[in-house]
């Protein structure tokens, strides 16, 4: 915008005389104003100069002075006046003589005579009449005006006062539209540079979970451990594991069996190895064996072991036992080989996992008594055959039911001592029983190793009735023999009464007064220990003292075979799996189906 500033200032002089009140100052102004009009500049303010002195005389004279400096005044304009001009103005001043002549005031009036009847001037006021009086100088009295001249709008500002008027009035949604834009705007900018920056190596591990089933990730060999000439321990962790933990998978459960596929990719082979919920804690440094701890907790996850048996002509076994500590190796699961079916206990807090050591494991959970029971299952397991076994026992929730387990072993060295020390806990626990038959000892598994089937405790809804039946009847019986106790003992009491013997002093009650004990003490001298007020501290207390014994007799609903072809065609049969889904659709037969086993009740994992 631009403006053309253009200042034109016009002066004219203002007399005080001009807006004097008596009537022939107001004439003499007329005056001078009709003689500024016709004369120059330099005439007019010599005249302004006579004037401001006449102007001076108003103030304590009267009019007649005032006269006097007027004729004054018109003398010095007589002498520069042009011929012309002076005859007009003798023309004024003669009308002017005339009307003053003429000018009769009443002078009784005091409009018409105000000097004369003025009052005394107010004494206070005098002070300000008396001020100094300031020459007059016209050139500090002056009026400016400003002639600003504005530039037409350009096209920007039309359009700003455009897009202004248009706003003005708008929702208010409307008027955040601007600033929605840019925030947008923003946060694209933002994820360009994202984009941009981002790390484009295909082979870079971004992917934040453990394992995944479609997925290869990566682990390195953390700990290599060689058990025995042809079996391995090897712990693997999970690549940047501690990032991948804040997911919180947690890998192991005892519902299910399942295994992982690791590739080798050079040659495009990809094996099952079945992993175990053991890390490596630490080594002796001697003989480099491992400390082995379950994986129990959220941060110990990422890490798991696989116990390897290396094939002299195995492709893959030779290969993976090979590996050095840090290789990198990629493994996707979990592979699901089976799952246990459900049982209304499942909807009751899990059977604790197993513990490093004994004292440690938890009781298990009090198991409403109307339900149905849990499962027992019989294992049959040779070679690294033992492994799913073993995963589940070790897993958190376990199988509630007990596993009779008969383990086909070459050498007793086949197995790690810290997994018999576990299987042991797990024995004293009450969850399983095991049986090594070492083929070296000439043990093989035969027909008095097969047990026989029973019914599963839960088949249907029909079951759950049956249970709650069966518990009703559990406790009428109780009650019977509690009120047939009660019954004896009440006779019992009768006879001693009726005997005068010094036992009728004995007072149980009062524990100060025990009576002296005899050298045979009787089954009445002994006070009865009310078990169900004592709480078991651990699993091994329970099972061992509290009678949970009895769950190691009672027989198998299932039975799981596991182990190389052959052992699985001797103890069940031969497995078809020629067939599109995979499915073992052979018949069962060996041992099992020798003892009554079908089916329905029995589950082979080939291939192990
Ligand atoms: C679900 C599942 C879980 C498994 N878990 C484990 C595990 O935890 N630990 C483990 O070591 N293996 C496990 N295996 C077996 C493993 O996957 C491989 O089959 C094994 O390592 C041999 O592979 P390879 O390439 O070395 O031998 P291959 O090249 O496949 O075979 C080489 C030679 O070894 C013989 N052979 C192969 N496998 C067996 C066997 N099981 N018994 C007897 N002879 C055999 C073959 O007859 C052949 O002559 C599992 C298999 C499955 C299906």
């Amino acid at each position: 915008m631009w403006r053309l500033p253009v200042k034109s200032i016009t002066r004219f002089p203002v007399s005080s005389t001009l807006i004097h009140p008596h009537p022939l100052i107001g004439i003499q102004a007329i005056r001078r104003i009709s003689l500024d009009d016709s004369n120059d500049a330099k005439k007019s303010s010599e005249s302004g100069k006579g004037d401001n002195n006449a102007g001076k005389g108003d103030n304590d004279n009267n009019s007649g002075k005032c006269k006097n400096s007027t004729n004054g005044s018109d003398n010095g304009r007589n002498l520069s006046k042009k011929d012309n001009a002076s005859e007009s103005l003798s023309e004024a001043e003669a009308k002017l003589h005339r009307d003053l002549e003429n000018f009769s005031p009443d002078q009784s009036s005091r409009v018409s005579n105000p000097g004369g009847a003025l009052p005394g001037v107010d004494p206070k006021l005098m002070k300000y009449m008396n001020h100094p009086k300031t020459a007059y100088d016209p050139s500090e009295n002056r009026q400016e005006t400003n002639y600003e001249f504005h530039a037409p709008p350009s096209w920007k500002q039309k359009k700003r006062e455009e897009a202004k008027r248009r706003a003005r009035g708008k929702s208010p949604l409307r008027k955040l539209i601007p600033s929605i834009l840019a925030g947008c705007a923003f946060l694209w900018a933002f994820h360009t540079y994202r984009y941009l920056t981002k790390d484009k190596d295909e082979n870079k591990d971004k992917d934040g979970s453990l394992l995944k089933p479609s997925k290869f990730l990566p682990y390195v060999i953390s700990f290599k451990y060689k058990i025995d000439d042809d079996h391995y321990l090897i712990e693997v962790t999970r690549k940047n594991r501690i990032q991948k933990l804040i997911k919180n998978q947690h890998l192991f459960s005892g519902n299910h069996i399942w295994s992982v596929e690791i590739a080798k990719r050079d040659i495009n082979i990809v094996r099952n190895l079945t992993p175990l919920p053991l890390f490596v804690a630490g080594a002796d440094p001697e003989t480099k064996k491992p400390h082995l701890r379950l994986v129990s907790k959220a941060e110990q996850e990422g890490k798991f072991i696989f116990i390897v048996k290396r094939y002299p002509d195995g492709e893959f076994s030779k290969w993976f036992t090979g590996l050095n500590l840090l290789d990198e190796v990629d493994i996707r699961g979990p592979i699901e080989e089976y799952r246990f079916s459900p049982h209304p206990l499942d909807r009751y807090p899990s059977r604790p996992q197993l513990s490093n050591t004994i004292e440690k494991t938890e009781p298990d959970p009090i198991y409403p008594e109307h339900l149905p029971k849990a499962e027992n299952f019989v294992y049959y397991g040779a070679g690294t055959g033992i492994l799913p076994l073993l995963q589940v026992l070790y897993s958190p929730n376990p199988p509630k039911g007990f596993v009779q387990a008969y383990i086909s072993l070459h050498k007793q060295s086949n197995l790690l001592q810290e997994l018999r020390t576990l299987n042991f806990f797990a024995e004293k626990c009450g969850r399983a029983k095991f049986h090594y038959l070492i083929g070296g000892n000439g043990e093989h598994i035969s027909e008095k190793d097969i047990m026989k089937p029973s019914l599963p405790h839960f088949n249907s809804a029909r079951d759950l009735k049956v249970s709650a039946e069966l518990y009703r009847y559990k406790l009428l019986q109780e009650k019977k023999k509690e009120v047939r106790e009660q019954m004896e003992s009440d006779s019992n009491a009768d006879k001693r009464h009726s005997k005068s013997t010094d036992k009728k002093d004995r007072n149980y009650s009062n524990i100060d007064v025990l009576p002296p004990l005899s050298s045979n003490p009787s089954k009445e001298d002994i006070p009865d220990l009310d078990i169900s007020k004592i709480k078991p501290e651990n699993a091994f207390q329970q099972f061992s003292f509290f009678g949970k014994k009895d769950k190691s007799n009672q027989s198998p609903s299932l039975a799981l075979v596991c182990g190389p072809d052959g052992y699985i065609e001797f103890v069940s049969g031969k497995p078809d799996l020629n067939n599109v889904e995979g499915k073992d659709n052979g018949p069962i037969g060996g041992l099992l189906k020798k003892k009554g086993w079908n089916d329905t009740n029995v589950k082979r994992f080939t291939g192990l």
